[in-house]
C-alpha cells in the first residue's frame, strides 16, 4: 500500500519506474558541490556540468545497474538550505519529504565542509535514510584539507564516504553503501537537534495530533511539527498535492 502512494508520488514528479519497488536515490546538496558529475559518474550520462552555481533548476533523472538490480537516480537542485523561500529549495524539499527517496545521498565539497553541514542536518531531520558524499577530496587534497570521515560518520549517525566524482573515485563504494541501504543492511542514528524544554514539550504535543493523521506514516512527524511551529504555508499545498490528490488520503 505504501510503496503504491510513492509509485504515485514520484510519478507526480516525473519519476518514470518500471516497478513500484524500484529503488530512488536522490542527490542532494549545495550549489556546486558536484551532484551533477556524480550523478554522470553513476549513471555513465554526459550531463552538462559547469562551475557556476544554480544551474540545475530541473529533476534529472538517470539509472545505474549494481550488483543485478536497477537503480533510479535524481539530480536534485542545489540549495544551501530546504526551508522552501525558492523555487529549487521547494522542489528538493518535496522530492525529500513527499517522494520519500530510499536513499538521499548529501553531496558535500571537502573544502569548505561546515558551510555544507547546515544542509545535512536540515535533510537529517526529515529523513534517515542518508549517505553523506564528501566530494572534491582530490581539491581539499591540493589545498592539505583532510577530512576525518570516520569522526564525521560518528557525530552525523550515517554513514560518509570519500569521493572525487569528476575522476571516478569512490563511486563503487557509494554505490556498495546505497545498495546495503536500501536492503536495510544499514541502521543510521542520524543526529537530532534539540530545542530548548518548551519548544520540545510543544514539539511533542503537535506530534501526537500529526500521529493520529492516516497520512502520517508518510512523513516524519517531527519534522512536520516544526514546519507547523515555523508557520510555514508551504507544506500545506505539498500535502494537498502529495497526498489528498494523489492517494486521497486525509490528513484532518
Ligand atoms: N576537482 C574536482 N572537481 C569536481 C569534482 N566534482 C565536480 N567537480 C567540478 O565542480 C564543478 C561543479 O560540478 P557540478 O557537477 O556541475 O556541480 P553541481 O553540484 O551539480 O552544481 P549545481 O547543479 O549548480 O548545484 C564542475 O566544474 C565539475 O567539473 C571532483 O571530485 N573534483
Ligand atoms: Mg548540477
Amino acid at each position: 500500500m505504501d510503496a503504491g502512494h510513492f509509485f504515485k508520488v514520484r510519478k507526480r514528479f516525473n519519476i518514470h519506474l518500471s516497478s513500484a519497488d524500484e529503488p530512488v536515490i536522490a542527490l542532494a546538496g549545495n550549489p556546486n558541490t558536484g551532484k551533477s558529475t556524480l550523478f554522470n559518474s553513476l549513471t555513465g550520462l554526459r550531463q552538462h556540468t559547469g562551475n557556476w552555481p544554480g544551474k540545475t533548476v530541473i529533476i534529472t533523472q538517470g539509472e545505474y545497474a549494481f550488483a543485478g538490480r536497477t537503480y533510479k537516480i535524481v539530480d536534485l537542485p542545489g540549495t544551501y538550505s530546504l526551508l522552501a523561500r525558492s523555487s529549487d529549495e521547494l522542489v528538493a524539499r518535496d522530492f525529500i519529504c513527499f517522494a520519500c527517496p530510499d536513499v538521499t545521498v548529501v553531496v558535500v565539497d571537502a573544502t569548505c565542509l561546515e558551510r555544507n553541514l547546515n544542509l545535512v542536518l536540515q535533510i537529517l531531520e526529515i529523513t534517515d535514510k542518508v549517505i553523506v558524499c564528501v566530494n572534491l577530496i582530490d581539491e581539499a587534497e591540493r589545498k592539505s584539507i583532510y577530512v576525518n570521515t570516520k569522526a564525521l560518520a560518528e557525530e552525523l549517525g550515517v554513514p560518509v564516504v570519500e569521493a572525487a566524482a569528476r575522476k571516478g573515485i569512490g563511486i563503487e563504494e557509494l554505490k556498495s553503501l546505497i545498495r546495503d541501504m536500501v536492503e536495510g543492511k544499514i541502521k543510521t542514528s542520524p543526529r537530532v537537534v534539540r530545542y530548548d524544554d518548551d519548544l520540545e514539550a510543544l514539539l511533542d504535543r503537535i506530534q501526537e495530533e500529526i500521529k493520529a493523521w492516516p497520512g502520517s506514516r508518510f512523513i516524519n512527524p517531527r519534522w512536520l511539527a516544526l514546519r507547523v511551529l515555523d508557520g510555514d504555508e508551504s507544506i500545506w499545498e505539498g500535502i494537498r498535492k502529495y497526498w489528498m490528490e494523489e492517494s486521497g488520503v486525509l490528513f484532518i
